[in-house]
């Protein structure tokens, strides 16, 4: 885990604006973002987001249903163009670059299940995707060097997310932990260095939310990458994550350490309140 809690100015000012809780600037960060903005019509989805992920962190984005995490992802990616604010990777604004151009950059999303090539093998799928991120390198590749290239970057890759035994297998025949597993393998195909992950355990069993995790620990601490996490299992949250930050109705709630998160009252209220309104015990 990256040590940032002794640069979080939240300590010791509680007034701070949610930038000031970063603590570096969202156009110096490995992943930031600057007043970032969604509106749907009248409703506010996303307003006015400052996000600034330092190299090498892994960051969750947590928030009660509906905060705005999904749309969140969604602008920063480009899957939905920003109403207002700037987006930045590695220190370079990146707010009009298209999506499809992003993973180009190093900013990638997991792949979801409806996105693997069903009928293709566990290691034709991360082979396609790992070409597919060569063409630009290998575009007249007569002698098939792009292949070549391609076949062992997913071979490194199966290995590195424990899918070797699997690589023969059909996706479809994937149990759905495995598939997840896939689509993290895929996201790692184009070697990111920025990863969105979008509740990657969500729908699994306890004991494959557990190897999920360990998972997402050991591609971070093995490849160097800086993660982004939207995780609604708050144990895994809290035990895993370097720093969250908090999203409620689309804005910064706070950001800080899993020790200042759990103990933050307001964290709680936005939580409960939630439960309130949702009438759940
Ligand atoms: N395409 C859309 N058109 C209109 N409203 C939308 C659209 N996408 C999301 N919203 C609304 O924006 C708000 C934020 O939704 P979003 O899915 O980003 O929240 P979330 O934090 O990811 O929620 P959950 O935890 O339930 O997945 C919600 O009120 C949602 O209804």
């Amino acid at each position: 885990m990256t040590d940032s809690a002794t640069t979080d100015p939240s300590t010791t000012d509680p007034d701070a604006s949610t930038a000031d809780r970063e603590s570096i600037d969202p156009a110096e960060a490995a992943l930031g973002a600057r007043g970032l903005t969604k509106r749907f019509g009248e409703l506010t989805a996303v307003g006015g987001v400052d996000l600034a992920v330092p190299e090498g962190e892994l960051r969750a984005i947590i928030g009660p249903n509906g905060a705005g995490k999904t749309t969140f992802f969604n602008v920063l990616t480009n899957a939905l163009e920003p109403t207002a604010g700037s987006v930045y990777l590695h220190g370079e604004e990146i707010t009009e670059t298209p999506q499809h151009a992003r993973p180009h950059d190093g900013l990638v999303r997991s792949f979801q299940s409806n996105q693997l090539f069903t009928e293709q093998t566990v290691h034709e799928n991360v082979r396609i995707v790992a070409q597919t991120a060569e063409q630009g390198a290998f575009s007249l590749d007569l002698l098939g060097r792009g292949r070549d290239v391609a076949t062992e970057r997913a071979r490194e890759v199966l290995e590195l997310t424990e899918l070797e035994d699997l690589a023969d297998e059909t996706a479809k025949n994937l149990s759905h932990g495995d598939q997840r597993r896939l689509g993290i393998a895929m996201a790692l195909a184009t070697d990111p260095s920025v990863l969105l992950l979008d509740e990657p355990t969500s729908g699994l069993g306890a004991a494959e939310t557990e190897t999920t995790a360990d998972l997402i620990e050991d591609i971070q601490s093995e490849l160097g990458l800086t993660l982004l996490l939207i995780e609604h299992d708050m144990n895994i949250v809290l035990s895993r994550s370097d720093r969250i930050t908090v999203l409620h109705r689309g804005e910064v709630l706070t950001t800080g350490t899993p020790a200042e998160i759990r103990d933050d009252d307001e964290v709680q209220e936005a939580y409960l309140g939630e439960r309130d309104e949702e009438g759940s015990p």
